[in-house]
């Protein structure tokens, strides 16, 4: 499951109480490794993500962030042709030597019993960090300067695009089996700013890892996607991360059979009753079908969920057998 090392989870809680910088949980490899590791644990699903966030590379870019509270601020946010230009190559042993030993320590921990995920933020969402500082609701900045400096975001989303390339092919190096992009806020631009602004460059970077590593799959995520599913296979990739904005039915139609499928049960489905959760479960896998699809939530077990609803969802997927 996306963000299995999830929040939810009581022994990760109690983690970040005595370790409550995000970056140190992150950056340093013995908390990384162990918050990885929490849920293969507790539910022994066929993946296991890197505990990580799409933001880590960007200080090996020149590009420092940080998290205080709830979510990451950019301070100063990218603006002007000067900190553009000043955006570098990303040097990934020397910036995040930490990413390698984890996903090392995984592998062999888990010593082929799940696959090991790695991930990484695309250009478009990437930068919707830098240039706003931080979340946004309405994505005026960003917009802004592509409406009017359009050169501008172009040179900075082309730098992001080959770092991410990098940066994932780092990943699989270092033992990451598949790999996943999330393009989040993508799908806040209109169909027509999407084809300039982010697909190329989610494409710049697919052809990348294609070219160095063709056999690894690689899923796409944007939030809320529906509407998009067609223009994410379009990228090449492998598998389109479905969320619950659409059918699993219908998107398995849109897709054909060529692309394999993630998720896409609504998270908060997990705070029904079991019997509930056993219920909308089998109905998003009869309809995904027989093959080519990655049983998981449309996104990230809310912070709220009992464990125990989240097993119950675990159990029902490993229990099911089609006849
Ligand atoms: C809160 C936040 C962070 N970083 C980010 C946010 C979202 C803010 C916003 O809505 O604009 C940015 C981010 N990080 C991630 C994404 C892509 C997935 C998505 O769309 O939700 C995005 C958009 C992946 C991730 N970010 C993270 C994971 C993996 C770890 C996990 O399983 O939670 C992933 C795939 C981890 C993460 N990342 C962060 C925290 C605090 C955590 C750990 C969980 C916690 O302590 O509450 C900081």
């Amino acid at each position: 499951m996306m963000r299995q090392a999830g929040r939810y989870m009581k022994v990760y809680q109690e983690l970040a109480k005595r370790h409550p910088s995000f970056r140190e949980r992150s950056e340093n490899p013995e908390l990384s490794i162990e918050i990885s590791l929490q849920p293969w644990r507790a539910f022994r699903p066929d993946g296991v993500i890197l505990f990580s966030d799409i933001l880590t590379p960007l200080p090996g870019m020149g590009v420092p962030f940080d998290i205080p509270d709830r979510g990451p601020v950019i301070d100063p946010p990218l603006r002007t042709k000067e900190q553009i230009d000043a955006v570098h190559e990303l040097d990934c042993e020397k910036t995040a030597p930490f990413v390698r030993e984890t996903l090392q320590a995984l592998k062999k921990e888990v010593d082929g019993q799940a696959a090991i995920l790695g991930f990484v933020g695309a250009p478009y969402t990437l930068a919707t960090y830098c240039i706003e500082g931080g979340s946004s609701k309405s994505y005026t900045t960003i917009k802004k300067m592509a409406f009017t400096e359009p050169q501008l975001l172009h040179t900075l989303l082309t730098k992001f695009a080959d770092n991410i390339a990098a940066y994932c092919i780092f990943q699989i190096d270092a033992g990451a089996q598949v790999v996943q992009m999330f393009d989040s806020w993508a799908g806040q631009l209109s169909p027509l700013d999407y084809d300039v602004f982010a697909a190329p460059y989610q494409k710049r970077v697919v052809d990348k890892v294609k070219a160095v590593h063709p056999d690894v799959p690689f899923i796409m995520y944007i939030s809320q996607g529906g509407m998009l599913l067609e223009r994410m296979a379009a990228t090449g990739v492998d598998i389109v991360s479905v969320d619950w904005t659409v059918d699993m039915a219908e998107a398995r139609k849109r897709l054909g059979p060529k692309v394999m499928v993630q998720g896409n049960i609504d998270p908060a489905v997990l705070l029904g009753s079991k019997d509930f959760i056993a219920e909308r479960t089998l109905d998003t896998i009869q309809k995904a079908g027989r093959t080519g699809h990655i049983c998981n939530l449309g996104h990230g077990v809310y912070p709220s969920t009992p464990e125990d609803n989240v097993a119950h969802f675990f159990k029902t997927v490993q229990d099911f057998r089609w006849d």
